[in-house]
């Protein structure tokens, strides 16, 4: 596989859309041949993203697979929960490669789909089908595969920062606890009266809690590294920031591991993974220091005291949470360098 991609949004008048066409620009083996909009068909895209009128002059296209297939290879799913269920049979079966990055493909239960997102599940045969683009974890299941699930934005935080310790067994899986916060472009671009702007401004406040739709995805992934289930305790923050995600997780160490014990392991889970970068002892990140980019770092402190680890892990949201990530799964998929149009270094400060 070592074609060039021609490559259709759907979504692309949405915040997860918009940062797809924007990091795409720079590939230099994908093009974006299509952008599409359910609701504004035939209006030029630059006229409601002025930003980005010097790369784009086309107008928007409808939903339709036939027209789809017709100009692309590949399609991005950028829309919200519920919408991917009911498109994706039809794009695959007009012979399209798919990469959505909603969470209607992520949990691998039906039921545990409907309970969580309160909508009907896709059908189990296309939810069989998709691979699951954790990069860093399950990377080497997305080569060559058709039809890719990229990760929530908070369990992309969360997991980078707990699978090699579960996988090793530095920490009791039973004893997590994550407290994640989100810049409020994580909500899409859609306004609500939750993150309008005198909701938000000077705010920090606590939502979802242990309501998210992100549990039961967090647990799929930690189950499957722990060999046994795992069930988390996951509190969400809306901090008045537009990116940014920074996920602080707690647990019991055991077998008396160190700070350098936990630093050397995930130097080592991580070796040639370039977005993951771990940083050293007593230097914590920070969401700026990813801004724009596809990486995720991640710090730790054990706490002789109370037996504990702390490991605080930030990424962008829209980029290694969505955009990035999902075109991180495109480079796996078609056997190319995973960092290829990628290789952004955060916009700081
Ligand atoms: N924002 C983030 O940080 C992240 C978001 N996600 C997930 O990615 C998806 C997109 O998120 P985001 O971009 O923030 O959301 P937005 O609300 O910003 O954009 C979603 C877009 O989907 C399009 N859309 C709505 N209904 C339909 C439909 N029936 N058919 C086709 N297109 C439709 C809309 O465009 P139009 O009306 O023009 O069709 C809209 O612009 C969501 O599932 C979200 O949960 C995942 C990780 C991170
Ligand atoms: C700040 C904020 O509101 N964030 C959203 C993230 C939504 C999202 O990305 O949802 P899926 O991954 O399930 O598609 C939330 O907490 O629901």
């Amino acid at each position: 596989m070592n074609e060039n991609v021609k490559v259709a949004i759907i979504g692309s008048t949405g915040y997860g859309g918009v940062e797809l066409i924007r990091l795409l620009a720079s590939h230099p083996r994908a093009a974006v041949t299509s952008v599409i909009s359910s609701s504004s068909a035939g209006a030029p895209i630059a006229e409601g993203f002025p930003h980005l009128s010097e790369i784009r002059t086309d107008v928007l296209d409808d939903v339709d697979p036939a027209l789809i297939m017709s100009k692309a290879d590949l399609v991005f799913l950028a829309t919200p929960a519920g919408v991917a269920a009911k498109l994706v049979p039809s794009l695959l079966e007009a012979g399209l490669k798919v990469i959505d990055i909603s969470g209607d493909f992520r949990l691998k239960s039906r039921d545990s789909y409907e309970t969580w997102y309160k909508k009907e599940a896709a059908e189990q045969q296309y939810i069989d089908q998709a691979e699951y683009g954790l990069a860093e974890v399950y990377g080497d299941r997305v080569k060559g595969k058709d039809f890719i699930s990229n990760p929530g934005c908070y369990p992309t935080a969360t997991l980078l920062g707990l699978v090699p310790a579960i996988k090793a067994g530095y920490i009791d899986p039973a004893t997590i606890i994550i407290d994640a916060k989100s810049g409020v472009s994580g909500a899409g671009r859609g306004a609500s009266l939750g993150t309008h702007y005198s909701e938000l401004n000077e705010n920090f406040k606590a939502y979802k809690v242990n309501k998210h739709q992100h549990i039961p995805e967090i647990e799929q992934v930690l189950s499957d590294a722990a060999g046994c289930p795992v069930i988390t305790t996951f509190t969400t923050h809306l901090v008045p920031m537009t990116r940014g995600i920074m996920s602080t997780m707690y647990a019991t160490i055991q077998g008396g591991r160190s700070l350098e014990d936990f630093i050397s392991l995930y130097r080592h889970y991580y070796e040639g993974r370039r977005f993951v970068r771990i940083r050293n002892a007593g230097i914590w990140p920070a969401t700026k220091e990813v801004w724009g980019s596809n990486y995720c770092d991640i710090g730790f402190a054990v706490d002789e005291r109370t037996g504990r680890v702390t490991i605080v892990s930030v990424i962008d949201n829209l980029v290694k949470g969505a955009a990035g990530q999902a075109i991180q799964n495109l480079n796996l998929m078609m056997g190319w360098d995973e960092s290829l149009g990628l290789q952004f270094v955060p916009a700081y400060p």
